[in-house]
């Protein structure tokens, strides 16, 4: 469920730094601020935390830093590989969104960088919901990712993507599952988290949603 792009991200895992770096011209922009963006969220964070999708650990390691207890949950089999080398103090286990290992431990954070997306509507419902149940009172989800403003918005992305010739941009902007801000808010809110959201770039979010007491 959700994890029909794993073989994908185990192709890319060797080069993803690069192109998170801007090394590829057709995703500089979705990744522009790239480690800001995620130096922003580790802060924000609150230990123990659970990261969905730590890809190759970027975000993982600046929460380290800050001493906190992270546990990560990843799909791709590659991506865990590097995420554990450049990351040996965090704990990543296989699974995702919504398949994961029973935690014997409080949570209150549930973070997550330029990954949400892989879930359908549904989907995203039912990880949220499980979230709800399993944060600490006050406890919040941040997440970044992409998400557009409105429909003109989406297709404006679309057709200045293919303006500029970057066909792939186009395609997974298309087909991919990026949210609408006001859907996201009210699936948020209809399972009782308080919700703010912050553009960080042409394309990605902050959005961090706080369960009440
Ligand atoms: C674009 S990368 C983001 C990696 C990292 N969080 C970052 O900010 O650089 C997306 C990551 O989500 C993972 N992923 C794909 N489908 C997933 C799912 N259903 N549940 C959790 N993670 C998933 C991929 O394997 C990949 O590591």
């Amino acid at each position: 469920m959700g994890v029909e792009f794993v073989d994908l991200f185990n192709q890319w895992a060797s080069s993803y730094d690069e192109t998170v770096s801007g090394s590829d011209p057709e995703y500089k922009e979705v990744f522009e601020g790239y480690d800001t963006m995620l130096q922003e969220l580790a802060d924000l964070s609150i230990s123990p935390v659970l990261e969905f999708g730590v890809g190759t650990a970027n975000l993982t390691q600046k929460m380290i830093a800050q001493h906190k207890v992270v546990v990560g949950i990843e799909p791709s089999e590659e991506m865990r590989r590097i995420a554990n080398v450049k990351c040996p103090e965090a704990a990543v286990y296989a699974g995702d969104f919504i398949h994961f290992p029973t935690l014997q431990m409080p949570i209150r954070s549930i973070v997550s960088s330029f990954a949400f997306h892989h879930l359908n509507e549904q989907e995203k419902r039912l990880a949220l919901k499980e979230y709800y149940d399993k944060l600490e009172s006050n406890g919040e989800v941040i997440f970044i990712d992409t998400l557009f403003k409105n429909e003109d918005y989406k297709q404006q992305l679309i057709n200045e993507a293919e303006q500029k010739g970057f066909m792939n941009l186009a395609q997974d902007l298309r087909e991919e599952y990026y949210p609408y801000l006001d859907d996201l808010e009210q699936m948020f809110l209809q399972l009782g988290f308080e919700v703010s959201f912050k553009p960080l770039n042409k394309f990605a979010w902050l959005i961090q949603a706080r369960k009440g007491e």
